[in-house]
């Protein structure tokens, strides 16, 4: 990674959006204790996304950042359909996502492919790569028949294995080795867009560099636009054109990336930053960064999701949900930055 540490800029990206996500909103029954049923208790519900919002534009990294459970593999798992959004909109190249049946369905898989953390639980142990690869090619009709070996070392050469990888079984390689597969395996379907979640938390830091390269190197040669979903800043600010942050359930900053990094708005992010240990060595605080425990999705603050830890609360925060509103550089969901003014009463 040392090739490279310069921040990426949007400048090579196309302001043409490939993906919109508009209102977005998933929840999830929760768990209920036997004597709750027994008594007959509405049972609560957990609130992954929230009304969210977010442009996706051609050819572009986007990063998606936020803590433990704020919803970002729920994001990840609703655009590719994995999961039914309860309500809201993803529009592919302006059609409704949501409302995909059948060959159309079939269509928007191939092009917008999930590579996930653990490849091997999604390999047959008894397959090997060449198998894997002509079993993706041959059923989606990628090639004819005559050109599918040539194209399975096309695929492996592409994410750096060699040709004999193909007789090899997923137990014979190594995990950032089995990560190239799994990408090698999306790769064969032609996507448009890769959507990466967590794609190398399980690596050695020296491994995670090298995938996080390759993935560098692959979004450039064919023009991929990539959603890199990551708890790591450090990767995400390597790879990323543009930065989303989410917390419990919603966006609240998306900014390009040398924005995000250097003058981040919502105090959510600048919290957030001040706590990544690998950021800027000696500058971090001995304060924890960002106060309090984060709330329970199954009871999420009204007003500001973020107003009961955030330092700079004031009344309005409470009552009133900020939308994510434009402003240099990228967009901000924080009555700090309303045009009209913050209007309200700061709490003491
Ligand atoms: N299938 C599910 N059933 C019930 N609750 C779920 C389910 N999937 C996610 N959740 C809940 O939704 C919320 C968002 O989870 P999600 O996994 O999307 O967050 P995340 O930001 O990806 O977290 P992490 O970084 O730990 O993977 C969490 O409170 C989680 O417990």
């Amino acid at each position: 990674m040392s090739a490279r540490t310069e921040t990426r800029t949007p400048d090579r990206t196309t302001a043409d959006t490939v993906l919109e996500v508009s209102g977005l909103t998933k929840t999830f029954p929760a768990g209920q204790s036997l004597l709750a049923r027994l008594r007959g208790q509405p049972r609560k519900v957990v609130q992954a996304l929230t009304d969210v919002h977010l442009s996706v534009r051609r050819g572009e990294t986007l990063g998606i950042v936020g803590e433990s459970g704020c919803g970002k593999s729920t994001l990840a798992r609703t655009l590719v359909r994995l999961y039914d959004a309860d309500s809201g909109s993803v529009r592919y190249d302006g059609a409704e996502v949501t409302a995909l049946q059948g060959a159309a369905l079939r269509a928007y898989n191939r092009s917008v492919q999930m590579i996930f953390q653990d490849p091997y639980s999604s390999l047959n142990p008894r397959m090997t790569v060449g198998q894997v690869l002509r079993e993706v090619l041959g059923v989606h009709r990628m090639r004819p028949p005559g050109q599918i070996e040539a194209r399975i070392r096309e695929l492996l050469t592409l994410v750096g294995l060699p040709h004999e990888a193909a007789g090899r079984l997923p137990h014979e390689f190594s995990g950032g080795q089995r990560q190239r597969i799994g990408i090698a395996r999306a790769l064969a379907l032609e996507p448009e867009i890769l959507i990466a979640d967590e794609l190398v938390s399980a690596l050695d830091v020296s491994v995670q560099a090298q995938v996080v390269n390759l993935l560098l190197e692959l979004q450039e040669e064919l023009h991929l636009t990539v959603l890199f979903v990551a708890h790591d800043l450090r990767l995400v600010r390597h790879l990323s054109h543009r930065v989303a942050v989410m917390y419990l359930g919603r966006v609240v900053e998306v900014a390009d990336t040398a924005t995000l990094f250097t003058a981040p708005r919502h105090p959510y992010t600048q919290g957030l930053l001040a706590a990544a240990p690998t950021l800027e060595p000696g500058t971090r605080s001995a304060e924890p960064a960002i106060s309090g425990e984060l709330p329970s999705p199954l009871n999420v603050p009204s007003g500001c999701a973020f107003r009961t830890r955030c330092p700079q609360a004031f009344g309005r925060c409470a009552v009133e949900r900020p939308a994510l509103l434009p402003v240099q550089g990228g967009e901000v969901a924080c009555h700090l930055y309303d045009p009209q003014g913050p209007q309200g009463t700061v709490i003491p």
